[in-house]
């Protein structure tokens, strides 16, 4: 079955830890048998001594006590202490898949980003990463474990009891196995539509509890909060009725269990009872049946649920893999490039579609960049800007057309190589929910403290950074909530400081703040200019004029390029008509 597959394929991932698993299996087995051992010897010890009591002193007298005795000790204190090993044992093992399968996973969907996981939800993602991954866990817990060593005892307590009379140790084999295979195969027929279900259905409301919250503050304008909260109940009762039948499910379990349990107990009198009778069994050997009867039954007693666990376990992992498949959207280049000579820029007829979007979103475009010079790109929204900083940093690939840096096809060179060569600062630049410092070590994880401080100074933020209660151990909070628009812009930019990059791109970097800062904060941005080949992403025609040439972009392609003084200076150009409509929107 496929789904099987996955398991294999999980136990396979699984392989680096296999002693610490093997380990935490053979000491469960170990408590299983020595409770067993424990039973069998004290009833038969118990019968022996009370049968040895009846026959009078000098029967006594010839019983050894001492050497049964110590073996009920020795199984007793084996029990505890396997027991406890195995919780630690297990544990340990548990943690490290924990971590194996997480970095795993992370690893596997790094590479996909931004193009290759687009269609996923971040709540879906989210989800994936950590309740899926915690359902995986499981299946080595609740699965694995308990049908290896149930297999294993099972064999080895009937195979003791087929040394006294082979037709008890034979009957104990057949309905332990009976009831390790039969009920959990019952536990998954009628367990396995919830378990897969309830899987779905938490995904699915951690994805939309991630979503509203994100989105709450339009939520609450919109009055739409008690929809919402419809929606979540809806799926919230749903989930409670999968979650009853699996408890109804479970106690079915439960109860076939002990039904099993004591039927086995019956048919093993049935089958030593007349052997005592006819004096071919010794009839101290009958309590020991009996009692190792009831005590091989903990080795069974767990499948049922391991079984309810499977329908989840599988529904986890066809998750995982089916994000973890996927291929890139398009390969990397295997090895890096020679560091090349300059950082010209050279695009030429080039065409980029985004996956599954009907039109290119670059159409055909020319652009040359030499290194050292500053160009401006200007266009109206959807004109396909963003798209050329896209294009450069990698994030999405090109279908025809040539894009050079310092003579060498950008295709060729690692993702990681090229993205060394170039800082992007954009309204959207991320801060992490961390310290200021964190924040900026992003940018050079070896930066040294006075680095930083230079950095913040040439980003005009030192100051303020001082003045903090904690200087740069301070939270910015989610996406800088700490921080003004101005002061995370400008963490952004003593983060592009410290990477000290020969390209700067950036994608309308002053968007959002208001006009005194945005003046100030474009002043400062110059300093960071300085000696580095600029790509400035606009749809304002502010801060044009320092730039040694213009693309004017509409649908795709450059439609005209040129200086600012020619482009203002020419009538019909969009620029000229551009600024006569007062420079904040541009008719495309
Ligand atoms: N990741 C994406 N997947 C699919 N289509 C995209 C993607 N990003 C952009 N597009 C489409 O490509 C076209 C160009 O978008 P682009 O973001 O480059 O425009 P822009 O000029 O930067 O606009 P704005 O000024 O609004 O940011 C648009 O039609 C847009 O819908």
């Amino acid at each position: 079955m496929a789904n099987n597959r996955d398991l294999w394929r999980l136990l396979r991932l699984f392989a680096p830890y296999r002693w610490w698993m093997l380990g935490g299996a053979l000491l469960s087995l170990l408590t299983i048998l020595a409770n067993f051992g424990l039973m069998t010897l004290s009833g038969w010890f118990l019968a022996s001594a009370a049968l040895a009591g009846l026959g009078g002193w000098a029967t006594l007298n010839q019983y050894n006590f001492f050497l049964p005795a110590a073996g009920v000790r020795a199984f007793a204190t084996t029990r505890v202490l396997s027991r406890w090993l195995e919780r630690i044992v297990t544990h340990e093992a548990t943690f490290r898949l924990l971590s194996r399968l997480r970095v795993w996973f992370y690893t596997r969907i790094e590479p996909l980003a931004p193009a290759g996981l687009q269609g996923f939800r971040s709540g879906d993602l989210l989800s994936r990463l950590v309740a899926d991954i915690d359902t995986l866990n499981n299946f080595y817990l609740r699965v694995f474990t308990p049908f290896l060593v149930a297999g294993l005892a099972t064999l080895l307590m009937a195979g003791f009891f087929a040394l006294y009379v082979w037709s008890i140790g034979l009957a104990l084999f057949v309905l332990l196995a009976l009831t390790g295979l039969l009920l959990p195969l019952l536990s998954e027929r009628l367990g396995a539509r919830s378990s897969a279900e309830i899987t779905r259905i938490q995904a699915e409301m951690r994805t939309q509890i991630v979503d509203a919250l994100q989105g709450m503050g339009e939520i609450l304008t919109a009055n739409a909060a008690g929809r919402v909260q419809e929606q979540l109940l809806q799926e919230n009762a749903a989930l409670l009725e999968r979650q009853r039948r699996l408890a109804g499910v479970a106690g079915i379990g439960t109860a076939g269990m002990s039904f099993m349990a004591n039927l086995t107990l019956w048919v093993i009198l049935l089958l030593a009872i007349p052997l005592v009778a006819r004096h071919s069994l010794p009839p101290a050997q009958l309590p020991m049946f009996a009692l190792g009867t009831m005590a091989a039954f903990e080795a069974v007693l767990a499948l049922p649920l391991a079984f309810q666990f499977l329908g989840q376990t599988r529904a986890a992992a066809r998750r995982i893999f089916e994000i973890a498949d996927q291929e890139p959207l398009f390969p990397d280049a295997p090895k890096p490039l020679p560091e090349p000579a300059n950082f010209d820029i050279e695009i030429h007829d080039l065409h980029l579609r985004y996956p599954e979007a009907p039109e290119d979103a670059l159409r055909s475009l020319d652009l040359q960049v030499r290194q050292g010079e500053r160009i401006a790109i200007l266009g109206a929204t959807g004109a396909g800007k963003s798209s050329i900083a896209n294009l450069l940093l990698r994030f999405y690939d090109y279908q025809a057309g040539s894009a050079r840096l310092g003579g060498q096809e950008l295709r060729d060179y690692p993702g990681d190589q090229l993205r060394q060569y170039f800082a992007l600062l954009s309204q959207r630049s991320h801060l992490f929910h961390s310290t200021i410092r964190d924040n900026l070590l992003l940018a050079k994880g070896d930066a040294e403290e006075e680095e930083l401080w230079a950095a913040l100074r040439q980003a005009q933020l030192a100051e303020f950074v001082e003045g903090l209660p904690q200087g740069l151990d301070n939270i910015v909070g989610e996406g800088g909530v700490n921080l003004s628009g101005g002061q995370a812009r400008r963490i952004a930019i003593a983060r592009t400081v410290l990477k000290n990059s020969p390209i700067l791109i950036l994608d309308e970097p002053s968007e959002g703040l208001d006009a005194l800062t945005e003046a100030k904060f474009l002043q400062d941005l110059r300093r960071l200019m300085q000696g580095r080949t600029v790509i400035y992403i606009t749809h304002r025609l502010l801060g044009l004029e320092d730039m040694d040439r213009i693309y004017v972009m509409a649908e795709g392609r450059v439609q005209e390029s040129g200086s600012y003084a020619e482009l203002l200076a020419r009538p019909d150009s969009l620029l000229h008509r551009f600024a006569q409509l007062g420079g904040t929107l541009i008719d495309s």
